[in-house]
């Protein structure tokens, strides 16, 4: 995290559900138009999120970015459309976990449903009908960590968040993370939001977020996004 008020970004790295989206994962329009205007000003924009990266190559597409992606909350990753595919992660371990998470709950009569398993490389996602500190400790001796992004918990090999992912990304740019501001709203964001030059946590997430960040948003969600945009680039507003 850096300090000092001559700051001058040159890059953003954003998540998606709950920063650029409100709580139902209704896309804020603001926001994208603020995407854009930072695109077509030649700030390259960085999608981070617990998604796949099939949801996010299609979302960049309509955005109007590179599709540049950190996706499954850093287990993978890709620089522009057409850059490699890289996959930090390790989907068997947290199949492992999860496996014994599943059973776990079984035993107690909860089913766990999982989001899109066919489409994921690196992670496993489900829904949030459990609570995520009691699967971190189900799972606490294995090397996966447990993140809760406010939208489902994931299982994630140890080392493959947000942050780390985007270390990788940033230098394949020729960046440093120092260049970057980054958007965030929940648990899987802390990580990025304390790498970045500076950290913006929109108003309406969690406390982990707010308290890893520079600054946060006095609005909520997409429109605090946008507030944080104008804030540290205010010459193209
Ligand atoms: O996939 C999720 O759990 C939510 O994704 P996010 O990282 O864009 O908030
Ligand atoms: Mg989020």
């Amino acid at each position: 995290m850096q300090n000092n008020s001559n700051f001058f970004p040159k890059a953003i790295i954003t998540d998606v559900d709950g920063t650029i989206t409100d709580k139902s994962r209704r896309i804020n329009l603001d926001a994208v138009s603020a995407i854009r205007t930072l695109f077509d000003n030649n700030i390259p924009v960085v999608i981070a999120s617990g998604n796949t990266l099939c949801s996010l190559t299609f979302l960049c597409k309509m955005l109007g970015t590179d599709g540049t992606v950190i996706c499954e909350n850093g287990g993978v990753y890709r620089v522009k459309y057409e850059g490699e595919i890289r996959i930090p992660g390790s989907k068997q371990v947290c199949i492992e976990a999860f496996s014994r998470v599943e059973n776990y709950y079984a035993e107690k009569g909860i089913e766990l449903e999982l989001y899109s398993p066919e489409y994921r490389f690196a992670d496993v996602a489900f829904a949030r009908n459990v609570n995520p500190d009691e699967v971190r400790e189900i799972v606490s001796d294995l090397p996966v960590v447990i993140l809760d992004s406010g939208f489902a918990v994931h299982i994630q090999s140890a080392n493959s968040g947000k942050g780390n992912a985007f270390g990788y990304v940033a230098y394949e740019m020729g960046l440093n993370v120092s260049d970057f501001v980054a958007f965030g709203d929940s648990h899987n964001d802390v990580d990025m939001l304390k790498r970045a030059g500076k950290g913006v946590a929109v108003a309406g997430g969690d406390k982990m977020a707010g308290d890893a960040a520079d600054w946060v948003s006095s609005k909520k969600y997409g429109d605090g996004f946008v507030e944080g945009v104008k804030r540290y680039f205010p010459s193209l507003f």
